[in-house]
C-alpha cells in the first residue's frame, strides 16, 4: 500500500485529502523535530510531507529507500537537500503560491507595526500607561518602499503598497522591464534601492546569492532612518551588523518574522524597543495552511499515484490529464532504452530520441528522461528518471530530441539512438494494446514484445541455425517464449530477439556464440 508520512504541523485537510485517495497516511507533527526518530519513522513511505520543522538532510534520504517524493507544504525549500533528493531519484515539489497571498499581508503588518510602533503601544496601554507621547510614528503616504526580490510574494507586496500610495521600487535581477511596468515598480540595481528607500522588505529565497544581502557594508548605504521588514528567510540579514546599525541610529526600526537560528529563543536583537518580531508567522492564517496542506496533498497523491508531477524543483511537469495519456510512451522508452544500452558498449557520447507521429503532440520530456536513465542503467550506478538527463550533461553525453509528425507505418514510434565513439545503433519501437513493442533494430525489421528474460543474437542467415539454437536451448531446460526474427536480405544479417522463460547463464550463452554462424549473442534482463 502507498505510504505517506507527515512530519510537521499540518492542517487535517492533508490527511483527508491523502486517505481519500487510499494512501496510508502516518501522521506525527512531533517527529519533525527529531531526526533520529524521523530516521526510523521514514522506511516504508512512499511520499513525505513537511513544513519548515523537518530538514530532509543527505543523511535522512539515503537512509529511506522507498521515498519517491518530498512535498513542502509551503514555498521555501532550504530545508530539504535537493541535490541528495535528486540522486536518489526523489521528486522535490512544493506549493508556490498556495501561502504567497498571507505572507505579503504579514510584511504590510509588519511594515505598519514598525511605522506606527503597535506592539510597543499595545503592551504599554495593557500596563495601564497611557504613553501618547511616546509612540510618535510615520505615514506610509507618499513614503518609498524598496523590495529585494520582487517574484510572487514580492509582487503581492508591491500591489499592496501602492494600494496606500507608497512609490514602489524593486531590485530583482530577474526582474524583467515588462514585468516591471505591469506592475508598477521601478527597477532599481540595489544600491540605488538601499540610497532611496524609507522602509526595504526582502521577499527573495535564501541562496549563496542572497545570504546577506543587507550585510554591515549594505546597510552603511541605506538612507539613515530606513525601517527595515524581513518575512522571508533569516540570513538574508546579517543580524550582527543590524544591531550595530540599529545603535547607531543609521537604521531606525526592524521587523523581523525570521532569524538566522530557528527557533529563535534567544537572539541579541529580542528586547529591543526598535524590533518588532514574530516567530516565522508569515504563512501562518487558516487559509494559507489549509491552501497549501490541500495542494502538497494533491500533488503527493497525483505524483504516486498516476505520475504526474506539479510544482516540481527537480523534475519536468506532467499534468494529471497528461500523465495516463503518457504512460505507455514512457513504458516503451524506458524499454527502448535499457535494450539500446544493454546492446551498447561503454563509451557513450550522445543519446538522441526521435519521436514520430501522434507522440509528438505529447509532452515528451519525461519520455526522454526514462529512455536515458534506462540507456545509461547499465553503465552508471544511480542514474534514475529525476537525474538522468543532469547527470549525462555532467558527464559530457549529449542528449537531444528530433521530433516528426509523420509516422511511416504505426500512429507513433520512438527511436532510441545512443553514439559512442565508435558508432551509433538505434532502436525503434511502437505500442500495441499500449504494450511497448520493438518494431526496428537499426535498418532491420521485426516486432517483439519485451519479456524479464531475452536472448540478443546476431548471426548470418543460414538454413538450420534456429533448429540447432532451439535444441540446445532445450538441452539447458530454458523454455523459449517467444522468438522474433529480422534480416537485411535473405542470406545477410539476421538478428533473433527471443523471450525465454529463465535467464540464459553464462554457460548456455557461451554455448549459443559457439553455435555456427553466430557472430554474438548477449542475455538481455528488462
Ligand atoms: N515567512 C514565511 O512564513 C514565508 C517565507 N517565504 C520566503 O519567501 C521567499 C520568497 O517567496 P516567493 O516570492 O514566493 O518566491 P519567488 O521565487 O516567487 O520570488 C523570489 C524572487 O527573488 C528573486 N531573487 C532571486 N535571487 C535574487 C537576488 N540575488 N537578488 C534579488 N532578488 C533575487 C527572484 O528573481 C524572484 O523574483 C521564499 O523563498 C521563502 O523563503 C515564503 C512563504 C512564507
Ligand atoms: O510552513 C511555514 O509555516 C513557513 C512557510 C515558509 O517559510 C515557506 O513557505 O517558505
Amino acid at each position: 500500500m502507498t505510504k505517506v508520512l507527515i512530519s510537521d504541523k499540518l492542517s487535517d485537510d492533508a490527511v483527508r485529502v491523502l486517505e481519500a485517495r487510499g494512501i496510508e497516511v502516518t501522521f506525527d507533527p512531533s517527529l519533525g523535530k527529531d531526526a533520529e526518530k524521523l530516521k526510523a519513522a521514514l522506511p516504508g513511505h512512499h511520499g513525505w510531507a513537511i513544513r519548515s520543522a523537518s530538514r530532509a538532510t543527505a543523511q535522512l534520504i539515503a537512509s529511506s529507500p522507498d521515498l519517491k517524493v518530498i512535498g513542502r507544504a509551503g514555498i521555501g525549500v532550504d530545508n530539504i537537500d535537493i541535490p541528495a533528493a535528486t540522486a536518489a531519484g526523489i521528486a522535490v515539489m512544493n506549493t508556490p503560491f498556495g501561502n504567497a497571498i498571507t505572507t505579503a499581508e504579514h510584511a504590510i503588518a509588519m511594515m505598519f507595526a514598525l511605522a506606527r510602533q503597535i506592539p510597543q503601544a499595545n503592551e504599554s496601554t495593557h500596563a495601564g500607561k497611557w504613553e501618547k507621547s511616546r509612540f510618535m510614528g510615520r505615514e506610509l503616504y507618499g513614503k518609498t518602499l524598496g523590495l529585494i526580490g520582487c517574484g510572487n510574494i514580492g509582487s503581492i507586496v508591491a500591489d499592496r503598497a501602492q494600494g496606500l500610495h507608497m512609490k514602489v521600487v524593486a531590485f530583482d535581477p530577474y526582474l524583467t522591464a515588462e514585468r516591471a511596468v505591469e506592475l508598477g515598480v521601478e527597477k532599481l540595481e540595489l544600491q540605488d534601492l538601499l540610497a532611496r528607500a524609507d522602509f526595504i522588505t526582502l521577499h527573495t529565497p535564501l541562496t549563496d546569492q542572497t545570504r546577506n544581502i543587507l550585510d554591515a557594508g549594505a546597510l552603511s548605504k541605506t538612507k539613515k532612518g530606513v525601517r527595515i521588514i524581513n518575512c522571508a528567510r533569516g540570513g538574508l540579514i546579517d543580524e550582527a551588523a543590524l544591531l550595530d546599525a540599529l545603535e547607531t541610529g543609521q537604521v531606525a526600526g526592524a521587523a523581523l518574522d525570521v532569524f538566522e537560528t530557528e527557533p529563535a529563543t534567544d537572539n541579541p536583537l529580542f528586547g529591543r524597543d526598535d524590533v518588532v518580531c514574530t516567530p516565522h508567522l508569515g504563512a501562518a492564517t487558516e487559509e494559507a495552511q489549509e491552501n497549501v496542506a490541500v495542494q502538497i496533498a494533491e500533488q503527493i497523491a497525483d505524483y504516486l499515484l498516476t505520475g504526474a508531477v506539479t510544482n516540481a524543483l527537480n523534475m519536468a511537469s506532467v499534468s494529471a490529464e497528461e500523465a495516463p495519456k503518457l504512460k505507455p510512451y514512457i513504458a516503451l522508452a524506458e524499454k527502448l532504452g535499457s535494450l539500446c544500452g544493454q546492446l551498447t558498449a561503454t563509451g557513450v557520447t550522445g543519446i538522441e530520441l526521435s519521436y514520430a507521429g501522434q507522440v509528438t503532440g505529447l509532452n515528451t520530456a519525461p519520455m526522454t528522461a526514462a529512455a536515458v536513465a534506462a540507456a545509461l542503467a547499465p553503465a552508471l550506478q544511480g542514474v534514475n528518471t529525476v537525474n538522468a538527463v543532469s547527470v549525462a550533461k555532467d558527464r559530457g553525453i549529449q542528449i537531444s530530441e528530433t521530433k516528426t509528425d509523420k509516422s511511416p507505418n504505426f500512429g507513433a514510434t520512438i527511436t532510441v539512438t545512443i553514439r559512442t565513439e565508435k558508432g551509433e545503433r538505434s532502436i525503434t519501437g511502437a505500442t500495441f494494446g499500449g504494450e511497448p513493442r520493438v518494431t526496428r533494430i537499426g535498418e532491420m525489421r521485426l516486432e517483439a514484445s519485451f519479456a524479464a528474460h531475452m536472448l540478443y543474437v546476431v548471426n548470418d542467415d543460414k538454413p538450420g541455425f534456429i533448429g540447432k539454437l532451439g535444441d540446445l536451448m532445450g538441452e539447458a531446460g530454458v523454455n523459449i517464449a517467444t522468438f522474433n526474427l529480422g534480416r537485411h536480405s535473405a542470406g545477410g544479417e539476421a538478428v533473433a530477439l527471443i523471450a525465454t522463460d529463465d535467464a540464459v547463464g553464462k554457460d548456455l550463452l557461451r554455448q549459443v556464440r559457439d553455435l555456427p554462424n553466430v557472430k554474438s549473442a548477449q542475455a538481455l534482463a528488462f
